[in-house]
């Protein structure tokens, strides 16, 4: 994720200079290709930045924060991308006066069409917000929420990719059975995915509406939407969500 940001903002030549520190420094070559300055120590990388993203996952974050060791947070911003890491926690580390943002974005930021929801502590300017909005919309969308709905937005933005991604080979997967060659498939449903979200986001539709517009009575479309229903879908994807929420809490601090 940290060098899907970095590389989005170099390509959009977002005006920064790029660090990146990695305990793992077979990771550096891609960052440097970039033209990202290489630390060797988190030190070399917290005196040199005043905007800091944590980019690690969240059972990393104990020993990340012991390496900084009381290192003075001065005016720094903080940005963490990590599910269920609370700006709490991480001012408890930090320091009360640390400024924080918690940011979920996905792995859609890598094509520029990224979609991230932010929240930010209380240290933490309007304008300060305004710039890390301003970073993540160069690579897709970005909203700002109340910190209490961050966990539950993983299944919105951060985790739904996979399930997007399970959804395309599941029909893939079905036109296989059906005799009709994979490529073709998945060339057809992966147009019918990006049709169908720019029929929901330009004609302002809603959802509803336009199943309404692809159904026809005594139809086919409503016979592969009343199976779907008869397998309990929605109630399927709902329950996903809330064992999507209720794992961040749990890997959470
Ligand atoms: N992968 C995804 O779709 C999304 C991930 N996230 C969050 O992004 C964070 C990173 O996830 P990924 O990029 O997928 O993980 P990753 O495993 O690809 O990258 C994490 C990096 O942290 C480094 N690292 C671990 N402990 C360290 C330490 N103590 N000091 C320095 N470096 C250390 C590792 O060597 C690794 O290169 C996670 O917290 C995750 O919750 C958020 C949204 C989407
Ligand atoms: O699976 C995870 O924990 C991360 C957070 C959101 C997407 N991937």
């Amino acid at each position: 994720m940290a060098y899907a940001i970095a590389s989005g903002l170099v390509e959009k030549n977002f005006p920064c200079r790029l660090f990146h520190f990695d305990r793992d420094s077979a990771k550096y070559v891609r960052f440097e290709s970039i033209g990202s300055s290489s630390c060797w120590k988190l030190e070399e990388l917290l005196e040199a930045c005043d905007t800091v993203f944590f980019a690690v996952k969240p059972q990393n974050f104990d020993e990340l924060l012991a390496q900084m060791n009381g290192f003075p947070t001065g005016e720094k911003l903080f940005v963490s991308i990590a599910a269920g890491i609370s700006t709490g926690y991480l001012a408890a580390s930090l320091g009360r006066g640390a400024k924080i943002v918690r940011a979920m974005p996905n792995t859609p930021l890598l094509v520029s069409m990224g979609a991230t929801a932010l929240c930010a502590n209380e240290q933490v300017t309007p304008q300060e917000l305004c710039y890390v909005q301003q970073i993540f919309s160069q690579l897709g969308v970005c909203e700002i929420i109340e910190e209490e709905l961050m966990n539950a937005i993983i299944a919105v933005n951060g985790s739904s990719p996979a399930v997007v991604y399970l959804f395309v080979k599941a029909f893939v997967d079905g036109a296989k059975e059906q005799g009709i060659d994979e490529q073709l498939a998945f060339r057809l449903f992966c147009q019918s995915v990006l049709g169908s979200v720019e029929m929901l986001q330009s004609t302002g539709k809603s959802p509803e509406e336009l199943i309404r517009m692809v159904t026809s009575p005594g139809g086919t479309t409503l016979a592969i939407l009343d199976s779907l229903e008869q397998s309990h879908f929605s109630e399927a994807i709902a329950d996903s969500m809330r064992a999507c929420t209720r794992r961040a809490q749990e890997i959470g601090k």
